[in-house]
């Protein structure tokens, strides 16, 4: 098949290219490049573009003609989303209105779109399953819930399938190490650990010791990137096989706190590190763990890198790997 994908030189995109390449599909990826790499985009043609500019994204879709669509294109930082709520309102819910218009107009009816467990806000029952409803308490996970309301109003309106998936956090890296998480800062909290046991940042923060949760730090649902790749290849076979729209949650099922993940980080690494106890950062729920239990059964999803450590410890060989490319560059 021939699928168009949005986002794909970013850290989540550019694993699913990966995947869907190696099962053979055709690729064009549209990346504006603003956090994603050009090295990073394994299979296909990356054509540079945002998706703001609809006539570009037009004639891309028009001499393409993908058979589908996988949209990762967004901004991603719950806590920037607090301080520039138009940023995200702007890329996230106006970009990909841009984006399904020219779907829409250009004939092309099935999408896997990227969503998020920030829709959820604070779930009254964790694991939270997808019939939970919808209360974000960031701008990032508000953008994200009004697309989501859009695909479903559209997919009434129109000839028009969708996968939803609603990803928890997602971290780790390819475990040939080839690709991961490239930003120029680090956000994430694994990666912004690892970073710290190497010595880029002088102490990792945690933000917030006062959550009602077992050691009073926020809890988190991390899930290997090449497992929520799979995910995508799972849900793209489900909508060519003629599946109905739906949404999905995608984690393991169990949580960390911040205390556990720098405890796995500095065991993997061999390097403790300096860790300073902070206030709680904007727009953080205590506690988002997923109840997978649909993704399972309807598309067949079976994970295999449950495993922390595991994750932490690709994410650290690939840590390395960056480094060396980064001195060998300089
Ligand atoms: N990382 C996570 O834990 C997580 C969790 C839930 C959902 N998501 C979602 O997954 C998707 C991918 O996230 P990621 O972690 O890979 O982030 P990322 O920043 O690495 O990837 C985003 C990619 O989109 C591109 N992009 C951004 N705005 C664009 C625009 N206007 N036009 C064209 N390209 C644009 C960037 O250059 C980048 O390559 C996002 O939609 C995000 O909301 C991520
Ligand atoms: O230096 C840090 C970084 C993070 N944290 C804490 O670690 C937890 C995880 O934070 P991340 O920044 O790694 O991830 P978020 O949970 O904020 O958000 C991620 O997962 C969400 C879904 O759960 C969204 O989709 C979002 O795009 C993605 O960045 C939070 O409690 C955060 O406060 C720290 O204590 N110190």
């Amino acid at each position: 098949m021939k699928i168009l994908v949005t986002g794909g030189a970013g850290y989540i995109g550019s694993h699913v290219v990966k995947a869907l390449g190696l099962e053979g599909h055709e690729l064009l990826v549209y990346d504006n490049l603003s956090t994603g790499h050009e090295w990073a985009v394994m299979y296909g043609t990356l054509v540079k573009g945002d998706l703001e500019d609809r006539a570009l994204l037009e004639k891309v879709f028009r001499e393409f003609r993908p058979d589908a669509v996988m949209h990762f294109a967004a901004s991603i930082q719950v806590e920037e989303s607090v301080r520039r709520p138009l940023l995200y309102y702007g890329n996230n819910t106006a970009g990909t209105l841009n984006l399904l218009d020219v779907m829409v107009r250009t004939g092309v009816r099935c999408l896997v779109h990227s969503s998020t467990a920030a829709v959820y806000g604070i779930p009254d029952v964790v694991p939270v399953a997808e019939t939970a409803p919808l209360a974000p308490i960031n701008p990032y996970g508000s953008s994200k819930a009004m697309v989501e309301k859009i695909l479903a109003d559209l997919a009434l309106a129109e000839d028009f399938r969708y996968v939803a998936i609603r990803y928890f956090n997602v971290a780790g890296a390819d475990v040939a190490c080839r690709l991961g998480q490239a930003y120029r800062e680090a956000t994430h909290l694994i990666t912004r650990a690892l970073k710290t046991a190497h010595g880029q940042y002088e102490r990792l923060q945690i933000f917030g010791t006062d959550y009602q949760t077992p050691d009073g730090t926020c809890i988190r649902d991390y899930i290997h990137v090449d497992d929520l790749a799979a995910a995508h290849v799972l849900a793209l076979d489900y909508l060519t096989e003629g599946g109905a729209s739906e949404i999905v949650n995608c984690g393991y099922g169990h949580g960390f706190s911040v205390r556990e993940v720098i405890e796995a980080v500095a065991h993997v690494t061999g390097t403790p590190f300096p860790v300073e106890e902070t206030g709680r950062r904007p727009g953080d729920p205590p506690a988002l763990v997923a109840d997978s239990s649909k993704l399972r059964s309807l598309m067949k999803w079976e994970p295999q890198y449950d495993n922390l450590d595991f994750i932490i410890r690709t994410a650290w060989e690939w840590e390395l790997a960056l480094k060396r490319r980064e001195s060998c560059a300089a």
